[in-house]
């Protein structure tokens, strides 16, 4: 699942092959300007999308720039596609000429049929994104996050109480604190522990963008003109799956606020986002156009913050049972000796211990590096025409950032897939060295880097610092006792995630078993 529509590629070669042939009469191959050269690249034509790689782009990637440079040019079925592979070209185009390269490949399928254009992280760059943006930004500025404490805070401690009853189910119960900490905010919902009916609709929601969001899965992608195809038509299957994804993905972005609107008239609404902005809304008389706006920036916290922070929590809980790779389990030892040390064993840790546990902000970092949540970014989309180190850059070209290259390059990352957090310890003495700086490429570039990444760390901060504090996380034993050491595999998809484990959480004495009885605020 996942909120970002990719720039991906691969599908179905007998659809592409009939595609190709009907692409080929209608579009041109971009042009180039002057003399100038597109960017070096595999032979480009109408078929050599199926050189391109399907699964793991982001290593393939990182091994063609060895061949084509840090700057590769690849041409899918009439949509020109550049990755970039390094730091230094991402911080050039996207960064300093971010006001070229903001907007957002258009995406027929997710966004026309099934009614996804109100996530504005969809949105080509202009004035209705930057409305979208603006708000956004008003209630998770980082000088605003801290008024969330107390609802992350209550959320994790929930966690630790929901782990001591089911902790077999420890992935529900992680996922359920991404969400309920995103509801809360955004609609002032308190989310049940099971079946609760608005994550249930964002889930379903969710599952068809999983699929269809990686671009090129439907043959409309590439030929926008097929969507006025009737659905009766033989092979317009997709027009039908796309109609019922879109009652999903509708019901999703208006039942919870018609929720939190019918609160407000019945004098039950609980302080949230989308309650402040309407009594605001309904106080300056702004329009109908203003209350959409609040509708989409209230839908896509749920969408965007949901299952990213929920993939960085399963991996520090890899760590933390000893699975993989070697440094992993000892740095998370030394953060819970970190923990310790700082609280002492007679109470939780809050936001105020944050100073005297910095590993814990390392670990959470590395983890970040070291798996990327989207190694592949999201999409971004030139608007016009561009050069580069004397390379020709087409208008509606697609750049894609490879954020694993970035944040696997061993001459700033030494021994990258190592996981190493105590690679971020010394900031002042790595900026001399010009290594390890903070993994931001993480959280993407430019005007579009994630406007979300404070409350993301705070949540995941809190979290992995609760559930230390009081949980030995051991590996799952089999039938004879003994411990399995299950492997962990990491989905090819737009956002990379571990397959799911098995793992035992045990509280760490009797004394912790009793704070976490207790933490019910
Ligand atoms: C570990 C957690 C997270 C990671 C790794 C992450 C990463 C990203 C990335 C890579 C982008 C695309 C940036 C680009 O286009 O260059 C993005 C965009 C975005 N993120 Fe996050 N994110 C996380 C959590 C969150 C949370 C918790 C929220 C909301 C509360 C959020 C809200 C958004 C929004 C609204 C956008 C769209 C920005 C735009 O297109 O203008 N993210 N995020």
């Amino acid at each position: 699942m996942s909120f970002f529509i990719a720039s991906a590629v691969g599908c179905d070669f007998t659809v592409l092959l009939t595609a190709g042939i009907i692409l080929c009469l209608l579009v041109s191959f971009p042009s180039r300007q002057g003399s100038r050269p597109l960017p070096p690249g595999p032979h480009t034509g109408w078929f050599t999308s199926f050189r391109v790689p399907n699964s793991y782009q982001w290593i393939t990637y990182a091994q063609w720039s060895k061949i084509y440079g840090d700057i590769i040019y690849v041409y899918v079925f009439g949509n020109p596609v550049i990755v970039l592979n390094s730091a230094e070209a991402v911080e050039d185009l996207l960064e300093k000429r971010s006001k070229n390269y903001s907007s957002r490949p258009v995406r027929t399928m997710v966004v026309e049929l099934m009614g996804w254009d109100w996530l504005f992280s969809s949105m080509p760059y202009g004035q209705r994104w930057k409305d979208h943006r603006k708000l956004f930004r008003h209630h998770f500025h980082p000088s605003l996050t801290s008024t969330y404490y107390p609802v992350v805070l209550e959320e994790s401690y929930t966690t630790l109480r929901n782990l001591l009853r089911t902790p077999e189910n420890y992935n529900h119960h992680i996922r359920r604190t991404a969400a309920a900490i995103v509801m809360k905010i955004s609609y002032g919902h308190d989310v049940s522990d099971q079946g609760d009916v608005y994550v249930t609709l964002a889930d379903e929601a969710l599952q068809g963008l999983g699929k269809a969001g990686i671009f090129g899965t439907f043959l409309v992608d590439y030929l926008p003109c097929l969507k006025y195809i009737p659905e009766w038509v033989p092979g317009a299957d997709f027009k039908r799956q796309a109609r019922i994804w879109r009652t999903v993905t509708r019901a999703m972005i208006d039942k919870p606020f018609r929720m939190v609107k019918d609160r407000m008239a019945d004098g039950t609404a609980v302080s949230c986002f989308a309650q402040k902005e309407l009594e605001k809304c309904m106080q300056t008389g702004q329009d109908s156009r203003y209350e959409d706006i609040i509708k989409n920036v209230a839908g896509i916290s749920y969408t965007a913050g949901a299952d990213t922070v929920t993939i960085i929590l399963r991996i520090i809980v890899i760590g933390s049972t000893d699975f993989e790779p070697d440094r992993f389990y000892s740095s998370i030892r030394e953060a819970q000796k970190e923990i310790d040390r700082a609280i002492g064993t007679d109470r939780l840790p809050t936001f105020d211990d944050r100073n005297d546990i910095p590993f814990l902000d390392c670990i959470v970092w590395e983890s970040l590096r070291w798996n990327p949540v989207l190694p592949m970014g999201v999409a971004h989309y030139v608007s016009e025409e561009d050069e580069y180190r004397g390379y020709h850059i087409p208008k509606g070209t697609s750049v894609l950032a490879n954020v694993w290259a970035i944040l696997h390059d061993e001459t700033c990352y030494p021994d990258p897939s190592a996981f190493n957090p105590a690679r971020f310890s010394d900031p002042t003495a790595n900026s001399k060295l010009g290594i390890n700086q903070y993994p931001y490429a993480a959280f993407g570039f430019g005007r579009r880097m994630c406007p979300g990444r404070w409350l993301a760390f705070d949540s995941m901060w809190i979290a992995v610092a609760s559930i230390l504090s009081v949980y030995s996380i051991q590996k799952p034993t089999g039938e004879d006792g003994h411990e399995i050491t299950p492997s962990i595999q990491y989905t090819s998809s737009l956002l990379s995630r571990p397959n799911p484990f098995k793992c035992r959480f045990i509280p760490r004495s009797e004394k912790a078993r009793s704070l976490i009885q207790r933490s019910a605020t």
